[in-house]
C-alpha cells in the first residue's frame, strides 16, 4: 500500500492563508483525527470538495487554528487517491504544527513533485502535461503561463500520441508481412508508409524547432550592455528597467561590477547586465571590471552595444565593435537629445540593427522595446502550447524525427521491412519518452525531483 503524503503547498513566506495537501489511502482517517467540523460529524463524511469550517488540532490535541478543510475522494482527485486540503492561517508556526500532527498520525513528508508524480502514475496526465505543471508554477510572463496551460491540457501529449499511434499501426502492418518472407509485399504498403513517415518526420522536426524560442520563453534571454566609458550604459539600464539601479556619473569608469536587472518586454524576459566601460586602462580594479564585462558579453545571447552619439567614434568604440563580432547585437546610439557628432553610417556598416535613443529623455526607448522581441525571433508567435519549452522533450523530438527519416528512406528504397520496423520502433520509443509511455524510472524521478515540495 502506498504511503500517505503531506506537504505545505503554499510558499515558504508567511502569508494570510496556507494550504496543506494530503494524499494517499490513509488520508481520510488521518485528517479526521486532527480536524473537527464546527457542526459536528467527521470531515470524511462531508460532501466531496466542500470546504468545511472547524477546529484544527496539534499533535497534543490543542486547538491551533480555526480553519477550512475539504476532502476529495479517489479516484476523482488531483492524484487519483483520497486527498484532503487544510486551508489554515499561513504562519510557519501553524503550518509546521499541522504537518507534525499529520506525521504523528502516520503521514509522511511528500517529496518534491510527489503529488504530480502520483497524478502521472495514476494516468491523470501524460509526462509532457506533468512537466507543464512545473512550467506553470515557475512562469514569469503571461505568455509562458498560457503556453504551459495549453500543454497541461494535453496539446503536446495529444499530438505526440497521434503520431506515435500511426507509427505503431505501421509497424504492426510490416510485422505481419515479415512473417511471410516469400510473398511479394503489396507496394501500397510501402507507399502509405512513405507518406506517414514523411509527414511525421516534418511535423516532429517542426515541433523540435520551436524549442529555440521556447527556451527563451521559459528562461529569458541574457543581454549584456556593452560600450565605452560614459556612453550611457548604466543610464540605459536604469531607463529600461524604470528604476534607479546603477550608479550614473559623468566620471568615465564608474561601473565596475556587473549589475543585473530583469525586465519583461511582452513574452520576452530580458536579463540585462550593465557592465564596466571598455577602454585601455592601467587601473587594476577597472581592468577586472572590463574583464567581467567581456566575459558577460560572451555569455549573453544578445548585446546592446551603446555608443555616445554626441561624440566621434573612438578607439574604445572600435574595441566594443570587435567584441560584438558574431554576436546578435543591437547598436544603441545614445544621447539623441544632444547634437549628433557620430558617423552613423560607419556604425550601420557593422550592425544589422541600429536605434537612436536618449536614456535621459526616454526618446527612442519604445523603438528599442519593439525591436528586441523581433531580433530574438519572438514577435508574432502564438502561445497555444505548440511551443516546446523543455530540453528533454526537444531532444526526444529530434531523435524521433531522425528515426522516422531513416525509416522513410528505407521505405523509399524498398528495403526489407525489418529495417523500416527497426527505425520506426526507435521513433516510437523516443516519442514514448515525451508522453511517459516508455520512459525509464530514473528519468521520471529526475523530472519530478526538480519540482517544488507540495506540487
Ligand atoms: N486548492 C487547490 N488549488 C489548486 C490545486 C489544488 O490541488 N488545490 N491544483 C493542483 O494542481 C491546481 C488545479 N488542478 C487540479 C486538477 C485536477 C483536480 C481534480 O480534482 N481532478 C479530478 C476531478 C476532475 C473533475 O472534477 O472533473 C480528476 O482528475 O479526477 C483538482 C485540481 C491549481 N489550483
Ligand atoms: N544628455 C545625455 N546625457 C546622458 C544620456 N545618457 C547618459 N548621459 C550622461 O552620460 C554620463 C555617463 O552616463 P553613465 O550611464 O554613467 O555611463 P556608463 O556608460 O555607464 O559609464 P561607465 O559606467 O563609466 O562605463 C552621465 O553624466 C549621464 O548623465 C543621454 O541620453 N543624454
Ligand atoms: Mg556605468
Amino acid at each position: 500500500m502506498s504511503k500517505t503524503i503531506a506537504a505545505v503547498a503554499t510558499g515558504p513566506a508567511a502569508g494570510p492563508i496556507g494550504i496543506i495537501r494530503v494524499s494517499g489511502p490513509q488520508t481520510l482517517a488521518i485528517v479526521d483525527t486532527i480536524f473537527t467540523p464546527q457542526g459536528g460529524g467527521a470531515l470524511s463524511e462531508r460532501p466531496n470538495r466542500l470546504l468545511t469550517y472547524g477546529a484544527l488540532h496539534s499533535r497534543d490535541g490543542k486547538v491551533i487554528d480555526h480553519c477550512l478543510c475539504c476532502v476529495m475522494h479517489a479516484p476523482n482527485s488531483y492524484t487519483g487517491e483520497d486527498m484532503a486540503e487544510i486551508q489554515c492561517h499561513g504562519s510557519p508556526a501553524v503550518l509546521s504544527e499541522t504537518l507534525s500532527a499529520l506525521f504523528a498520525k502516520g503521514a509522511v513528508q511528500a517529496e518534491p513533485g510527489e503529488f504530480t508524480r502520483r497524478a502521472f502514475l495514476a494516468g491523470k496526465m501524460d509526462l509532457s502535461g506533468a512537466e507543464a505543471v512545473h512550467d506553470l508554477v515557475t512562469a514569469v510572463t503571461t505568455q509562458a503561463a498560457e503556453n504551459a496551460a495549453a500543454q497541461l491540457d494535453g496539446v503536446v501529449g495529444t499530438h505526440i500520441f497521434e503520431i506515435r499511434q500511426q507509427l505503431v499501426d505501421l509497424v504492426a502492418e510490416f510485422l505481419a508481412v515479415v512473417d511471410y518472407p516469400d510473398e511479394e509485399i503489396d507496394s501500397h504498403l510501402f507507399d502509405s508508409a512513405c507518406e506517414i513517415l514523411h509527414r511525421a518526420t516534418s511535423e516532429l522536426y517542426d515541433m523540435a524547432e520551436t524549442y529555440e524560442r521556447g527556451r527563451i520563453l521559459r528562461e529569458g534571454i541574457p543581454c549584456a550592455i556593452l560600450g565605452r566609458p560614459n556612453a550611457g550604459k548604466s543610464s540605459l539600464l536604469n531607463a529600461l528597467a524604470g528604476v534607479d539601479r546603477a550608479i550614473v556619473t559623468n566620471i568615465p569608469g564608474t561601473t565596475r561590477d556587473v549589475i543585473e536587472e530583469t525586465i519583461r518586454i511582452g513574452a520576452v524576459v530580458l536579463r540585462l547586465y550593465d557592465t564596466a566601460g571598455l577602454r585601455d586602462t592601467q587601473d587594476p580594479v577597472e581592468k577586472m571590471g572590463i574583464d567581467r564585462a567581456m566575459k558577460q558579453a560572451q555569455a549573453s545571447s544578445l548585446i546592446l552595444a551603446v555608443f555616445d552619439s554626441s561624440d566621434h567614434i573612438s578607439d574604445d568604440d572600435l574595441m566594443v565593435i570587435a567584441r560584438t563580432h558574431g554576436k546578435r547585437t543591437i547598436a544603441v546610439l545614445n544621447k539623441s537629445d544632444l547634437p549628433s557628432e557620430l558617423d552613423v553610417q560607419n556604425i550601420q556598416r557593422h550592425f544589422d540593427y541600429v536605434v537612436s535613443v536618449s536614456a535621459k529623455t526616454g526618446e527612442g526607448l519604445q523603438e528599442l522595446y519593439d525591436l528586441i522581441p523581433k531580433v530574438v525571433g519572438m514577435d508574432g508567435m502564438s502561445f497555444d502550447g505548440s511551443t516546446i519549452t523543455n530540453a528533454r522533450q526537444a531532444a526526444a523530438l529530434v531523435r524521433a524525427a531522425e528515426r522516422c527519416e531513416e525509416a522513410f528512406v528505407a521505405a523509399q528504397l524498398g528495403m526489407t521491412p525489418d529495417a523500416i520496423v527497426m527505425d520506426a520502433e526507435g521513433a516510437i520509443a523516443a516519442l514514448g519518452e515525451i508522453t511517459g509511455q516508455t520512459v525509464r524510472d530514473d528519468i521520471v524521478s529526475t523530472i519530478f525531483s526538480k519540482f517544488c515540495v507540495g506540487k
